[in-house]
C-alpha cells in the first residue's frame, strides 16, 4: 500500500521560503509607499481622501457616488485638475475646453486609449485575443459602415417603423410601455437591419445576444478586474464562461451566412455584385490579415461592433425620448419641421441635415444626460505636462468630467433654434466634434460610430414624433431620474411611457 504524505520540507528550508516571500512582499510595499510618497500626483489637489489609507475610504464610494465626486470636484476646483481615488487606482480628471485640447494635442506614445480601454472591458479575456491587435473592424466602422447610411437609408426607416409596430400595442387610445426594454430593442433592431440584414436582424435569439453581450462583457470584466494582475489569467478563464458561451451561441446562427460569404469572396473577390452590402461584407473589405477571414474572428468583430453600438445609441434614444415626454411645449415645433423637409425633399438622410430645430433638441439631450459622467479615458505612457504645468505621471489614468462641465447650463433648445445662435447650431450639429462638446469624445480616437448612431436615432425619434403623441405613465413633467454607477450614467429602466397614435398620420 502507496501511503501519500505531505512534501517533506526540512524545518529551516521552509521557514527561509517563508522569510524570503514576506521579504519580497514588504519590499513590493515599501517601494509602492515609496512610489506614492514621491509621486507628482502628490501635487494635484483630491476630491474626497488623499492619504495612502484613507483614500481608501473614497475608493469605496466611488461605484455608488463617483458621479457626486466628480461634481464635488469640479466644483471645488474650478474646472482645474483633481484627482479622486477609485478600487483599482487614482484617476486625474479634467473639464474644460484647455485640457481637452491638451488631450487632443497629445501623441499616441503619450497618452494611450487602447490600454484603459482593454482593461475596462478585459478584452482579451471577453472579446478574444487577436481582436485588439488588429482592430480592422475600426476601419469598416470609419469607412463602409459611414459610407453606406444613404444608400441602406430606407431599410433603417423600414425597420423602425415595422418594430414600433411590433412592439407597441395597437389602439387608437392610450397605451403604456416600459420606455428603457422597449427602446432598446427598437434600437437593436433597427441597428441590426443595417448592419446584418434581414431575416438576421429579426432572429429573436441573435437579437438577445446583441443585447445581452455588452452586459455579460461588462460584469465580467468587472469580476476579472477585482483580481491583481498576476491572477487574471486565471480569473479570465473562470469567470468569461459566458461570454464565450454568447459568442458560441452568436456563431451557431451566424455561422451559414458568413461561410457562404467567404465562398463567394474566395471564388469572385469583392467586385462580385452579388455581394450584399452589409457587415459581412464590409468586414472583409477591411480585413488585413488571413485569420481575419474567418466564421469565429467575423463573429467575435460583429458581437464587438454591437457592443460599442447598441447601448450607447438606446442611451441616446432613451434619453431623447424622456425629453420629448417633459418638453411638450417644443413638440409641434419639432413637428412642422420634420413635415415641412420631408414635404419638400423627401425621406432620406440628406433631408435629415436639413432639420435644424430637432438637431437641436437631441443635442441638447445627449448633452444633459449622456451615456457617462467620465469620457475621454486615457493612459499616460510617459510623464505628460499639462498646457498649465500640471504634470501627471506615467501609467496615471486621466479622463473628462463630461457631465459636471456639460451641467452648467440647462436645455437650451429655445435658444439655439432662435436668432444668433440657430445660425451657430446649424454649422455645429449634434455629430460635429468640439472641445466643448464631447459627448462623442475628440481626437483621434473621438467616435468612429456617432454617423450611423445619430443617423439611427434621429430615424427612429422622428418616427415617433410624426407617429405618437408621447407622455409620461402620470402624464408627469418630472424627467425620470438616472442611475449613477462608478462612471456611468444609465437612463431610468422603470419608467413606463404613454403612447397614443395620432389621428392625422
Ligand atoms: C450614438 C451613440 C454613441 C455615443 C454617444 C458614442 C460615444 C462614444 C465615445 C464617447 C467614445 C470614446 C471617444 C474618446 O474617448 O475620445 C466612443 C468610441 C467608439 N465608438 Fe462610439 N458612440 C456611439 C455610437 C457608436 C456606434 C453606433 C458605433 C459603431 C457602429 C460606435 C463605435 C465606437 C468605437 C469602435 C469606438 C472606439 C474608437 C477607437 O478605438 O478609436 N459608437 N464612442
Amino acid at each position: 500500500m502507496v501511503l501519500f504524505s505531505p512534501p517533506y520540507f526540512p524545518q529551516s528550508a521552509s521557514t527561509s521560503v517563508v522569510s524570503f516571500l514576506a521579504l519580497l512582499l514588504s519590499g513590493r510595499v515599501f517601494i509602492k509607499y515609496w512610489n506614492a510618497r514621491h509621486s507628482s500626483l502628490n501635487a494635484i489637489p483630491t476630491i474626497g481622501h488623499s492619504g495612502i489609507l484613507y483614500s481608501y475610504l473614497t475608493a469605496m464610494q466611488w461605484m455608488s457616488r463617483g458621479h457626486n465626486l466628480l461634481q464635488e470636484g469640479y466644483e471645488k476646483f474650478g474646472g482645474r485638475p483633481f484627482k479622486v481615488a477609485t478600487p483599482t487606482r487614482w484617476i486625474v480628471v479634467l473639464s474644460g475646453k484647455r485640457y481637452v485640447e491638451d488631450l487632443c494635442k497629445a501623441s499616441n506614445d503619450m497618452l494611450s486609449f487602447n490600454e484603459p480601454a482593454i482593461e475596462t472591458t478585459q478584452g482579451d479575456y471577453t472579446f478574444g485575443p487577436g481582436l485588439h491587435l488588429h482592430p480592422h473592424h475600426i476601419e469598416t466602422i470609419r469607412s463602409s459602415i459611414t459610407r453606406n447610411i444613404s444608400t441602406k437609408f430606407d431599410d433603417i426607416s423600414d425597420e423602425a417603423l415595422a418594430a414600433l409596430h411590433d412592439y407597441i400595442p395597437h389602439s387608437e387610445e392610450w397605451v403604456s410601455i416600459p420606455a428603457y426594454e422597449t427602446l432598446l430593442h427598437l434600437v437593436c433592431r433597427t441597428t441590426n437591419r443595417y448592419l446584418v440584414g434581414l431575416p438576421l436582424c429579426r432572429n429573436i435569439d441573435y437579437l438577445y445576444i446583441s443585447e445581452q453581450f455588452t452586459i455579460d462583457v461588462s460584469i465580467t470584466a468587472q469580476k476579472i478586474n477585482s483580481f491583481p494582475d498576476i491572477l487574471k489569467p486565471i480569473a479570465g478563464s473562470l469567470f468569461s464562461v459566458n461570454v464565450k458561451a454568447r459568442i458560441k451561441a452568436a456563431q451557431d446562427i451566424l455561422a451559414p451566412v458568413i461561410a457562404e460569404r467567404l465562398e463567394q469572396y474566395r471564388r469572385f473577390g469583392l467586385q462580385h455584385d452579388a455581394l450584399e452590402k452589409d457587415v459581412f461584407t464590409w468586414l472583409l473589405e477591411s480585413a488585413t490579415h488571413d485569420y481575419h477571414l474567418s466564421v469565429e474572428d467575423i463573429v467575435r468583430r460583429i458581437l464587438v461592433i454591437n457592443f460599442t453600438s447598441i447601448h450607447t445609441t438606446a442611451v441616446g434614444l432613451i434619453q431623447a425620448v424622456y425629453d420629448l415626454a417633459v418638453h411638450p411645449e417644443f413638440v409641434e415645433e419639432m413637428r412642422q419641421e420634420a413635415e415641412r423637409v420631408i414635404g419638400e425633399h423627401g425621406w432620406s438622410k440628406a433631408s435629415l441635415h436639413k432639420m435644424h430645430k430637432i438637431d437641436s433638441f437631441l443635442k441638447e439631450s445627449f448633452r444633459l444626460n449622456g451615456g457617462a459622467n467620465l469620457l475621454m479615458i486615457r493612459k499616460t505612457i510617459k510623464e505628460w505636462t499639462l498646457s498649465d504645468g500640471t504634470v501627471i505621471p506615467p501609467g496615471t489614468h486621466v479622463g473628462v468630467a463630461v457631465d459636471a462641465m456639460n451641467k452648467e447650463e440647462g436645455f437650451r433648445f429655445a435658444e439655439m433654434v432662435e436668432g444668433a445662435d440657430a445660425l451657430i447650431s446649424a454649422k455645429q450639429s449634434l455629430v460635429t466634434l468640439s472641445p466643448e462638446y464631447i459627448v462623442f469624445g475628440n481626437g483621434p480616437h473621438a467616435c468612429p460610430g456617432r454617423f450611423l448612431g445619430v443617423n439611427n436615432i434621429k430615424v427612429m425619434f422622428i418616427h415617433i414624433l410624426l407617429k405618437y403623441d408621447v407622455q409620461l405613465e402620470d402624464g408627469s413633467l418630472e424627467r425620470p431620474s438616472n442611475t449613477y454607477f462608478a462612471a456611468s450614467t444609465i437612463p431610468n429602466q422603470e419608467a413606463k411611457l404613454r403612447l397614443r397614435k395620432r389621428a392625422v398620420l
